[in-house]
């Protein structure tokens, strides 16, 4: 049976979803572009390049670009990608590319893409993937793959056995993706490591590796906390000792990656801070480490702004 598998953001998730997709064997990947540019630029190959990780090859992924203006297929699955804040920009898409079966993985981080789409779209079944992935985008057809290939997948609350043909055809690809009955689960998992890893990169502006110095203990410990807290509230209990091994080891897979949130502010983007501390910091009620955090990054977004305030 083939499938057809559709990617919303040419960014740097995107990028690798698309290229797992066709080492599985999918021939035809339509990726949607927002800006005309980078629809341009992808047109005239027909391909974007994935710089592999420990080697400075370039692996070309043939891609059918497309304008998120301009809906153009009819997907068995869509792969959404753009960063949160950038989600609701792309609800009218989805409903326009998606049919009765169609299943739509979002892949964001943090806490709220996955609610505001399945608020606002009954059209077609929606997932959550949690992706332990790191990678940049150089530019608009360059992504620099830094490693890890990890995606835990399901639909939050129901069983999710649609996912299964894309599973198959990402796994023969090579990728790491497991469908599970409690992706609710692995989201607070995955939300604690943003919650310590994104800020402090992004406050630092180094790679991932800055959060194993010593001096970043205390911080680690206090956002921990926090989160260990606002996560029993929903009724996920996390033992403090697993939780901190568990971001170790993962900061340790990923320490020459640049986060997302790093990449955001180097590009004089805004950040998903809002999704990430800022959740934790909302949850909680009072102000705390997390809140502090987040007003930080809120101040470096806006530094270019004059005259306000
Ligand atoms: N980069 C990384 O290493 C990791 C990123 N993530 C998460 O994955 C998600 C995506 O992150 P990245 O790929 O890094 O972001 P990115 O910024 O590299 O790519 C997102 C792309 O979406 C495009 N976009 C925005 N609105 C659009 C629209 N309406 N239509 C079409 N395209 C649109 C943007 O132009 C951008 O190219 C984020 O939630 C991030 O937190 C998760 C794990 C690792
Ligand atoms: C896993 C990690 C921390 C990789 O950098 C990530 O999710 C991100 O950068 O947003």
């Amino acid at each position: 049976m083939s499938v057809s598998a559709c990617i919303i953001g040419g960014g740097s998730i995107g990028g690798i979803i698309a290229y797992y997709l066709y080492k599985g064997g999918l021939s035809k990947i339509p990726i949607y572009y927002r800006s005309e540019e980078s629809y341009r630029k992808i047109l005239d190959t027909r391909s974007i390049n994935i710089v592999m990780p420990s080697s400075s090859e370039a692996y070309a992924v043939p891609v059918e670009p497309r304008l998120s203006s301009i809906p153009w297929d009819e997907c068995d699955f869509i792969f959404n990608t753009v960063k949160a804040y950038d989600v609701e920009s792309t609800i009218e898409l989805m409903k326009r590319l998606s049919r009765k079966d169609t299943v739509i993985v979002m892949l964001q981080n943090g806490f709220g893409s996955y609610e505001l789409v399945s608020e606002r779209i009954q059209e077609a079944k929606i997932a959550v993937g949690v992706a332990y992935i790191g990678a940049e985008r150089l530019d608009a057809s360059t992504i620099k793959y830094n490693g890890g290939k990890t995606v835990i997948a399901g639909c939050p609350g129901k069983p999710c056995h649609e996912l299964s043909p894309i599973a198959t055809v990402l796994t023969r690809g090579g990728m790491d993706f497991r469908i599970t009955s409690n992706v609710e689960y692995y989201r607070w998992l995955k939300l604690a490591l943003n919650c310590v890893v994104n800020p402090l990169t992004a406050l630092t502006r180094q790679r991932n590796k800055v959060v194993l110095s010593k001096n970043a203990e205390e911080l680690v410990e206090i956002i921990l906390d926090e989160f260990i807290q606002v996560a029993r509230k929903h009724g996920y209990e996390f033992d403090k000792t697993y939780l901190k091994n568990y971001v170790y080891k993962n900061i340790e897979l990923t320490r020459e990656n640049m986060s997302s949130m790093l990449q955001d502010l180097l590009r004089g983007r805004k950040t998903e801070i809002d999704y990430i501390n800022g959740f934790i910091a909302r949850e909680l009620g009072s102000p705390g480490l997390n809140y502090f955090i987040t007003r930080l990054i809120h101040l470096i977004e806006g530094a270019g702004d004059e005259g306000k305030g």
